[in-house]
Order: C-alpha cells, then structure tokens, then sequence
C-alpha cells in the first residue's frame, strides 16, 4: 500500500457586500465538478497567509487582504489526505481574471448549503453558511 501524502492547502473565503465567493476548477483539473474556495497548496516555508496571497495572484490577478482563519478540516482521497484552511479574505483589485476557474458566484451565505462542496470544504462552508459576515473585520 502506498504511504499516505499529506497534502497542505489554503482556501479563501472571499467577501464581498454580504456574500461569499465560490469557484469551479476548470473541468480537466482534480474535483472539477465541485465548488471550493479558491487558494491552493501551501509551498515549502510559506505562512498559510502568504500561500493565499499568492494563489490569489496567480488565479484571478488580484490582490487581497487576509482575515481571520474560519476552520481547519481535512478529507482523505486515494491521492492523499487534504488539510484544508480557510481563511476570510477581501479582494484590494478587481481584476478577476478566470486564469484557474471555468466558473465564478457570489453566494449568500445561507444559500451556499444549495451547492455541491468537495468534502474538505464542508466544515468551513457550513460554518460560514451561518455567519454574520458583514461582521467580519479585517
Ligand atoms: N484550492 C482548493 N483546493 C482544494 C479545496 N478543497 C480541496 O479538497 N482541495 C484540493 C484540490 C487539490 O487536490 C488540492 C489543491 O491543489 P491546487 O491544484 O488547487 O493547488 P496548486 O495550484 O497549488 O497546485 P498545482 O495544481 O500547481 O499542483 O486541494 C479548496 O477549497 N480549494
């Protein structure tokens, strides 16, 4: 049996007058027909918080501002076991170029239940499903 790989990934719960970014991977790319935050893997002596800046760059072009971390979870796959941080975050640009992204909506948070999650992200989305997030502060 091969060893279990630990994956380390960061996910962006992006807010924006009241609702809350979900994206779609392009479909050729790994969970493509899931929603998730959009972020990626965290690299090699990098703050989570960084990661996300830079994944952020590299998907949409834009820059953010990184809040409070919502959960942590994690969810095994026969490729490895995914950890999973998400953190409130707020786009400074407004470039948002779909460079990783087949699609894009902004959500309310109590309709984010309606959509179709990949596991890992689960645990964050329900929380925030219930969140006050005008309340957020960063
Ligand atoms: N970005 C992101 N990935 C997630 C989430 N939930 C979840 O299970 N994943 C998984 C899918 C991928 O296996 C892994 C993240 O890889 P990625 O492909 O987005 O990251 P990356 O750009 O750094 O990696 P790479 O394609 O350059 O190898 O985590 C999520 O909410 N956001």
């Amino acid at each position: 049996m091969m060893a279990d790989k630990d994956i380390y990934v960061v996910g962006a719960a992006l807010i924006n007058d009241g609702k809350i970014l979900a994206t779609k991977r392009n479909n050729d790319r790994i969970l493509g027909t899931l929603w998730e935050f959009p972020g990626g893997k965290i690299e090699n002596g990098e703050m989570p918080q960084e990661a996300l800046k830079r994944e952020i760059e590299e998907e949409f072009n834009d820059e953010i501002i990184v809040g409070s971390k919502i959960t942590e979870s994690e969810h095994r796959y026969d490729f490895g076991t995914i950890h999973l941080a998400v953190y409130y975050a707020k786009f400074l640009t407004e470039n948002r170029d779909l460079v990783a992204h087949s699609k894009v909506s902004w959500v309310e948070p109590n309709k984010l239940t309606d959509l179709k999650w990949a596991d890992a992200d689960i645990k964050a989305m329900q929380i925030i499903s219930q969140a006050k997030i005008k309340e957020v502060q960063f």
